[in-house]
C-alpha cells in the first residue's frame, strides 16, 4: 500500500495556523494537530501533570496546566523551556506516530507543528506549507488576544524562525492576509494538487 502524502503544517504566532488546519480537515484531509496534543496531555488529569508539576511547582492546579503561569515561567528563561519541552515533545511525537499508523490508508495527512522548524521536524515531512501574512496583520491578530502584550509578543517572536525565513524554506505558502474565503479555496486547491500528484506519481 502506498504511503499517505506528509504534509507538515507551520507559521508564526498569530499567523492563521489554526484556522488554515481546520481549512485542511474540511476538505477532508485528516489532521494532527502538536498544539491540541500538548492541551489534552497538560489538561484536567493530562498524562504530563505529574511531571510537569515536579518541574515547576505551582503550575499546575484542578484544571490542569496553569497556562499563564507556566508561560511566564518558561518564556522569561530558555533553559526552563527546554526543561518544559524535554517533558512535552518525546510524548507529542510518540502519539503522532500512533496517529500516522492509523490513518496509514488515506493519501494525504496533514501535521500541524508550530514549531517544524525550530524543532527540524521539517525532514520528516514530504512538503511543507507555510501559514503567512503581513507583519502587521499578524501583530494585529496577536494583540488582539486576551492578555498579550507588546513585550510578550516581541519575545515569543524572537524564539521563533522568522516569517521571512520560513517563507524561503516553504514548499508551498498560503497567504492568510486575504479573506478567510480566498484562502480556503487556496487549501482546496492545494489538496487536490497534491493528491492528484500523488496518484501519478
Ligand atoms: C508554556 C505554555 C503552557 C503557554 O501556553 P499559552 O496557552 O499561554 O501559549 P501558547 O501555547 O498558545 O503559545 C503562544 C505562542 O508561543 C509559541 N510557543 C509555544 N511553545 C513554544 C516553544 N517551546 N518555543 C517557541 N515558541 C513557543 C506558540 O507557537 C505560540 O505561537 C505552552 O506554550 C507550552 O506548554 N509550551 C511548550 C510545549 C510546546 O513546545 N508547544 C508548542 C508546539 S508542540
Ligand atoms: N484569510 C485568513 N486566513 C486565516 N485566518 C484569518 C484570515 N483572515 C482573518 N483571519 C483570522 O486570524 C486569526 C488567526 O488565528 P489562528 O488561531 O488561526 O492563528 P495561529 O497561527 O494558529 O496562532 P498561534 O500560533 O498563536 O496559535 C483568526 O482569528 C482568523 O479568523
Amino acid at each position: 500500500m502506498k504511503k499517505p502524502t506528509i504534509v507538515g503544517l507551520t507559521g508564526s504566532i498569530g499567523m492563521g495556523k489554526s484556522t488554515v488546519a481546520d481549512m485542511f480537515e474540511r476538505a477532508g484531509v485528516p489532521v494532527f494537530d502538536a498544539d491540541a496534543e500538548v492541551r489534552r496531555l497538560q489538561g484536567p488529569d493530562g498524562e504530563l501533570i505529574p511531571a510537569i508539576e515536579q518541574a515547576f511547582p505551582g503550575s499546575t492546579g484542578p484544571t490542569g496546566v496553569l497556562r499563564e503561569r507556566l508561560g511566564e515561567l518558561v518564556f522569561a528563561d530558555s533553559d526552563a523551556l527546554a526543561r518544559l519541552e524535554a517533558i512535552i515533545h518525546p510524548v507529542v511525537g510518540r502519539n503522532r506516530t500512533a496517529f500516522l499508523a492509523e490513518h496509514a490508508d488515506k493519501p494525504l495527512l496533514v501535521f500541524d507543528i508550530p514549531l517544524l522548524f525550530e524543532k527540524g521536524g521539517h525532514e520528516a515531512v514530504d512538503y511543507v506549507v507555510v501559514v503567512s501574512a503581513p507583519a502587521e496583520a499578524q501583530r494585529e491578530r496577536v494583540l488582539a488576544r486576551p492578555g498579550m502584550t507588546p513585550e510578550k509578543f516581541e519575545h515569543i517572536l524572537s524564539l521563533q524562525v522568522p516569517d521571512a525565513e520560513k517563507r524561503a524554506k516553504a514548499d508551498y505558502i498560503i497567504d492568510t492576509g486575504q479573506s478567510l474565503k480566498d484562502t480556503e479555496q487556496a487549501v482546496a486547491a492545494l489538496v487536490e494538487k497534491l493528491i492528484l500528484e500523488r496518484v501519478s506519481d
